[in-house]
C-alpha cells in the first residue's frame, strides 16, 4: 500500500500567512522539508483523507491525478481539513470528464451537510455517506471504521481505522488524548502503520491536540497493548508553527523512538 503525505501542517501552514515568528522566518530561508501545507494523505492514489484548500497545490506539486480518487474521508469540518468550495471544481461545467464515475464522500453529519448543501444546485458526480463512530463501512476502495477523536466539542470529530489489501492503518489526527471508547476499540487490533499527530510540540497546554509527551505515550500504549510491535511503523504529522520546531528538531525528538517525521510529499510503502 502506498501512503502519500500531501500536507503535514496544522491550520496555519508553515511558514504561516501573516506570521513573522522565528520558525516561519527560518522555514522560508531553509525551505525543503520545513515547508508544510495543510494536512492530507492519499492512499494508493484512490483513497484520500481530508480536502484542504492546498489540494490544488498538492496536485500540481506531486502530479496527482485527483480524478483517480474514488473515496474521500473527512476527519472534521474545520477549514484546514475541508474546503468544500473546491469540490465544486468537480461539478459539471467546471471539470471536463471522459467518464461518469462518482466520487464518494464520507464523514459525520457536519462535513456531509456542508458538501451536500454547497453542491445541491449543481449537477455533480458525488455520493454522500454519513458515518457513525465505530460503525464499519465498506467503501469502494477499503474497509473503514470511524473512531472518536478528542478535538472540538462542537462536532463529532473522527479518526479512522483503514483496512486495505491485508494491511491496517490507524489515522490519528486531529485529537488530544483519545476518548476511552477509542482506546477500548483499538485493543485487540493489529496495525501495520499508525499516523499520529504532534501539533503542539513541547508545549504543556494542548487541548484537542497532542504534544510530544502525548505522542510518545500513545506509541507506548500501542506497543504495551500489542496493537503494534515495538519496531512497528509510526509516522507523526500535523505540526504547528507555534510549536517552534523545524523538521530537523522534530527528527531529533522522535528518532530515538523509531518514529518517522512526515514531510510534504513523503511517500511510503507498507
Ligand atoms: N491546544 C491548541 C490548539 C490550537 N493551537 C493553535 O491552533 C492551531 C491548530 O488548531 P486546529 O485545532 O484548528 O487544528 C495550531 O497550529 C496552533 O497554532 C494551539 O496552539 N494549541
Amino acid at each position: 500500500m502506498k501512503v502519500h503525505f500531501h500536507g503535514t501542517a496544522a491550520f496555519e501552514g508553515i511558514p504561516s500567512l501573516f506570521c513573522h515568528c522565528e520558525t516561519c522566518k527560518q522555514a522560508k530561508v531553509l525551505g525543503g522539508k520545513n515547508i508544510r501545507t495543510r494536512t492530507s494523505v492519499l492512499i494508493d492514489e484512490v483513497l484520500k483523507i481530508d480536502f484542504p484548500a492546498d489540494t490544488l497545490h498538492h496536485s500540481i506539486r506531486d502530479s496527482v491525478d485527483m480524478d483517480k480518487v474514488r473515496d474521500l474521508l473527512f476527519t472534521h469540518s474545520h477549514s484546514d481539513h475541508l474546503y468544500p468550495e473546491d469540490l465544486l471544481i468537480r461539478a459539471f461545467g467546471y471539470a471536463q470528464f471522459n467518464e461518469e464515475e462518482e466520487l464518494h464522500l464520507y464523514g459525520h453529519d457536519l462535513p456531509i451537510k456542508h458538501c451536500s448543501q454547497l453542491l445541491a444546485t449543481e449537477r455533480h458526480r458525488f455520493q454522500f455517506h454519513n458515518l457513525k463512530p465505530f460503525e464499519t463501512v465498506h467503501t469502494q476502495t477499503a474497509t473503514i471504521t470511524p473512531l472518536l477523536a478528542n478535538h472540538d466539542p462542537k462536532e463529532t470529530c473522527l479518526l479512522y481505522l483503514i483496512e486495505k489489501d491485508g494491511k491496517t492503518i490507524f489515522y490519528g489526527h486531529d485529537s488530544g488524548w483519545f476518548p476511552k471508547p477509542t482506546w477500548d476499540w483499538l485493543k485487540g487490533k493489529k496495525l501495520d502503520l499508525a499516523i499520529l499527530e504532534c501539533t503542539t510540540g513541547n508545549a504543556e497546554q494542548c487541548d484537542g491536540h497532542m504534544n510530544v509527551k502525548d505522542t510518545l505515550k500513545t506509541r507506548d500504549w500501542l506497543v504495551e497493548n500489542h496493537v503494534m510491535q515495538a519496531e512497528g511503523r509510526i509516522v507523526v504529522t500535523h505540526f504547528s508553527h507555534n510549536a517552534h520546531l523545524l523538521h530537523e528538531d522534530l527528527v531529533q525528538i522522535f528518532e530515538q523512538s523509531g518514529i518517522t517525521v512526515a514531510y510534504d510529499g513523503m511517500q511510503l510503502e507498507i
